[in-house]
């Protein structure tokens, strides 16, 4: 079989997924997830390839506890030796801007592109030849064209595409939501570049909370809050991703609260995402949340089986045709892929490029034992001993001098609730049970309350050091 440097030079994309999923396996799945999981590949100003992450923190994580060995695990399998930048995505976002725009510009306008239709919507992988999306924060891989609709999707899509003909009549603003890794990213990137293709005119401004919000702070420090202002209030369409991150920042709030008025006043598009519904984010005023959800709020859910196997298929077709192979792959190395990947579409993905890479043109008469061969690593973290519900509750109890019955009963003192949370993420994160099934199991719960303790430790593991500590130890005591 052809070995992996047989098609050369070697995708960076190809490069981190086998990193990722070597560091997924050493690091354990809660700190994985939590912070390797949500960081991209994206690619530098001199063509190296650099690690962005969601926010300052996963960085400052990521840096001590895993880029030295990335950087070990990058070279060993990279032969034109690149090593692995990191950054936050702020910081990448500012350095794109630095060599790319005059200082003055303030947000990340969408430049005039090509329609969606001429850009190489088969491709996975992003081209970054195109300043002006680079520079924009757009993606150009991420079009209507490269998603795949289905159950958990599909509404979403379909308002996605209302939003981007510009069709009268429309709730605004929108507001996706959902876990992360499922696609939320995606669609704001392909109204984008739809919205742009049917109205060239049209001023649409695509930007992150976090962005808006260091954006926000430094014009306040050079006094040009005016002109700040002046560049979001006169979008047609506005984009903000991850809003989530304007959380318990006051002063971003209230600007944001006045950018949003200002522009459904007069009629002008809005859209949002971020990782559950306006009615949780509870660090987030009410007034901001409000309007948040005074349009349309919309549900992104995991996808189900038969989505997996869709993107899997769509995603195998396009390295196919890339790399030559004479048929597409085996339907049983699709089903594979799509019933035995753990994780999110994010993971998934890595698992595909992981096979098309290793297999290049052999993909198309790959067999099931070959497939899985080449997939053990990305398949490690599940094909691991099973941890049970019984385990996590019996050892979080005990990490915490608790008893296992005090995680099922109705006490909800913060000493028995956050650990009962954390139980709850961990079993999210370490066991294949569903939420309502773990609701049961924790003394005959509501799927929506594990939903809720599944984010809040989601969110804590961003910002508080001592539950990081305590989930990364007892996910070391799980693996054993
Ligand atoms: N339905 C889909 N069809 C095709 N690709 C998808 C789909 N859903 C997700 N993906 C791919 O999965 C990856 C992760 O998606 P995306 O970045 O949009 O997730 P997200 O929900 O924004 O996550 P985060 O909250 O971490 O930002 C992307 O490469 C995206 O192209």
């Amino acid at each position: 079989m052809p070995g992996i440097n047989s098609w050369s030079p070697i995708l960076p994309e190809t490069v981190w997924s086998k990193v990722a999923s070597t560091l997924r396996h050493e690091l354990g799945e809660g700190p994985y997830n939590s912070y390797v999981a949500p960081s991209a590949l994206r690619q530098g100003p001199m063509g190296d390839p650099v690690l962005v992450t969601p926010t300052l923190y996963a960085r400052d994580w990521f840096a001590r506890n895993a880029l030295k060995r990335a950087n070990e695990l990058w070279s060993q399998i990279d032969p034109e030796s690149r090593s692995l930048d990191l950054k936050s995505r702020v910081e990448f976002d500012d350095q794109a801007k630095i060599v790319q725009v005059a200082p003055e510009t303030l947000t990340e306008t969408v430049a005039p592109l090509a329609s969606p239709s001429v850009l190489p919507s088969a491709a996975p992988v992003v081209n970054f030849q195109d300043a002006a999306a680079r520079v924009a924060g757009l993606q150009e891989r991420l079009t209507f064209d490269t998603f795949v609709p289905g159950r958990g999707n599909e509404f979403a899509y379909t308002m996605s595409r209302q939003v981007a003909s510009w069709a009268d009549g429309h709730f605004n603003p929108v507001f996706f939501h959902g876990p992360y890794g499922y696609g939320k990213t995606h669609l704001l990137n392909a109204i984008a570049w739809e919205a742009r293709a049917r109205r060239p005119d049209a001023k649409i401004v695509y930007l992150t909370a976090e962005k808006f919000t260091s954006t926000f702070v430094k014009a306040i420090q050079d006094r040009s809050t005016a002109a700040f202002k002046d560049e979001l209030r006169g979008a047609d369409l506005l984009l903000v991703d991850d809003v989530h991150f304007i959380g318990g920042k006051t002063s971003s709030q209230e600007e944001l609260f006045h950018t949003l008025t200002a522009l459904l006043e007069t009629n002008k598009r809005v859209v949002f995402t971020a990782d559950r519904p306006p009615s949780h984010l509870n660090e987030i005023e009410a007034r901001l949340r409000s309007h948040l959800s005074s349009g349309l709020v919309c549900a992104l859910d995991v996808a189900d089986q038969s989505l997996r196997l869709g993107i899997v298929e769509r995603k195998l077709d396009q390295l196919s045709m890339r790399l030559g192979a004479a048929q597409k792959p085996h339907h049983d190395v699709l089903q594979f892929l799509a019933d035995r990947v753990p994780g999110s579409i994010r993971e998934l993905e890595g698992a595909v490029n992981t096979l098309a890479a290793s297999a290049g043109a052999r993909l198309g008469s790959l067999t099931l034992d070959e497939a899985m061969a080449l997939l053990q690593p990305n398949l490690k973290v599940s094909a691991e001993r099973r941890v049970t519900v019984d385990e996590i509750q019996k050892l979080t109890a005990d990490h915490f001098a608790l008893k296992q019955a005090d995680l099922l009963s109705e006490r909800r003192t913060r000493s028995v609730a956050r650990p009962r949370q954390v139980a709850m993420w961990l079993c999210k994160q370490n066991t294949t049970r569903s939420y309502p099934d773990i609701g049961r199991r924790f003394g005959g719960r509501d799927h929506t309350t594990v939903l809720h303790a599944v984010k809040k430790i989601e969110e804590l593991l961003q910002s508080d050091e001592q539950i990081a500590k305590d989930v990364e130890a007892l996910t070391r005591k799980l693996r054993g």
